[in-house]
C-alpha cells in the first residue's frame, strides 16, 4: 500500500508533472508581477494533525518557488467557531491575500460548513465554498476543487482517454469524490461516472468494470489487485496516515494488473498543490484582464 509500485503498470508520475506546471506558473506570476500585480496565498491552520501541517508547509514552500507572497494563520486545536471566523473576516478583509484556505480537517468542535461558507467565495483559492461548488454544479466559472484538478490533469498527461471511459471513483468526500465526479461528466471529459464508498454492495464488482478507478476512500488496502480489470489506470488518493506516513487506498499488487497506476506518496498529493496555486493565478489572471 503506498510507496512506489513495482510491478509491470505505467506509473503516473505527480512530481514531474508538478514541475512542469511550476515552471509554467513561475512565468506567469512574474509576468503579473511586471504589470504591477500581486499574488498571495493564505492558509489557516487549526490544531497540530501532522499531515495537515505537512501539507500547509508544503503550499507555503511552493509558494516560494513560484513567486507567491504567502500569509499563514496558525490556530490552537482548542480554536472557537468565533475565533476561526474572525481570521476568516480578517483574511477576506486583507488586499495582500488574494485567495486562502482553510485546512481541512478541522478539530471536532468546528463546524466545517460554516467555515467554508465564512470564506469570501471570490478569494476560495480551493474552490469548496458553497457557491462555488453550485457554480461547478450548474457548469458555470468557479476555482475548481485541487485535488480532482489533479487527477484530470494526471490523467490527461499520461494520454489516458477519458471520453466514454467509464470510472469508477470510491470516496464520496468533499474535496475528492463527488466534485471529481461532476467534473468528470462536463461535456468536456465526457466520462461516465460510478461513485462508491462505504456503504457500496458488491464494490469489488463495481471497480471490476472501470477503465479508470479512483480510489479516495482513506481506506488502506481496500483497492485490491482481484478488483482491476486488466490495463485500467488506477489513481491513489487515499490519504490514511500509518506509523511511516500517508498511506494509499491501493494494495501493491495492483502494480501488476493495472496499466497505469498513480504513486501514494509522488502521484496526485503533488498537484493537489499545484492546482491551488494555478487556481490563485489564474483568479488574478482574470481580474488583470477586466
Ligand atoms: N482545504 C483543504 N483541505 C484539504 C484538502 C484540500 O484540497 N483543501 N485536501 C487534502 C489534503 N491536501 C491538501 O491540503 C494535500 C494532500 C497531499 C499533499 C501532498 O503533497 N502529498 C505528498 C506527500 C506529502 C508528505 O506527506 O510528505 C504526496 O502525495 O506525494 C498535499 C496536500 C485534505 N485536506
Amino acid at each position: 500500500m503506498g510507496g512506489v509500485p513495482t510491478g509491470s503498470a505505467t506509473l503516473l508520475d505527480g512530481k514531474t508533472t508538478r514541475d512542469e506546471i511550476f515552471t509554467d506558473l513561475t512565468a506567469r506570476v512574474a509576468a503579473l508581477r511586471a504589470r504591477g500585480i500581486a499574488v498571495g496565498l493564505g492558509t489557516v491552520l487549526v490544531g497540530a494533525d501532522p499531515g495537515s501541517a505537512t501539507y500547509v508547509r508544503l503550499k507555503h514552500s511552493d509558494c516560494a518557488k513560484v513567486g507567491i507572497a504567502s500569509i499563514r494563520r496558525d490556530l490552537p486545536a482548542e480554536t472557537t467557531q468565533v475565533e476561526l471566523h474572525a481570521v476568516i473576516d480578517e483574511l477576506n478583509a486583507d488586499p495582500a491575500c488574494t485567495g486562502y484556505l482553510v485546512q481541512l480537517p478541522l478539530p471536532k468542535q468546528l463546524d466545517e460548513s460554516a467555515a467554508l461558507e465564512r470564506i469570501d467565495p471570490v478569494k476560495d483559492a480551493d474552490g469548496l465554498h458553497p457557491r462555488n461548488l453550485g457554480r461547478l454544479v450548474i457548469g458555470e466559472d468557479a476555482p475548481l476543487p485541487c485535488t480532482p484538478r489533479g487527477v484530470i490533469h494526471l490523467l490527461r498527461r499520461y494520454h489516458i482517454p477519458l471520453d466514454g471511459a467509464h470510472v469508477v471513483i470510491v470516496g464520496r468526500g468533499i474535496t475528492v469524490g463527488r466534485p471529481l465526479g461532476l467534473m468528470l461528466t462536463r461535456r468536456s471529459e465526457n466520462a461516465t461516472v460510478t461513485l462508491c464508498h462505504t456503504g457500496t454492495r458488491d464494490l469489488a464488482d463495481e471497480v471490476r468494470r472501470a477503465d479508470i478507478v479512483v480510489a479516495a476512500a482513506g481506506a488502506p488496502g481496500l483497492i485490491t489487485a482481484d478488483m482491476i480489470k486488466p490495463g485500467a489506470a488506477v489513481v491513489d488518493v487515499g490519504a490514511a496516515r500509518g506509523p511511516d506516513g500517508r498511506v494509499g487506498d491501493v494494495a501493491a499488487d495492483v502494480a501488476d494488473v493495472a496499466g497505469y497506476l498513480s504513486p501514494n506518496p509522488g502521484g496526485v498529493g503533488p498537484l493537489t498543490r499545484a492546482f491551488l496555486l494555478t487556481n490563485v493565478v489564474e483568479w488574478a489572471e482574470k481580474q488583470a484582464a477586466r
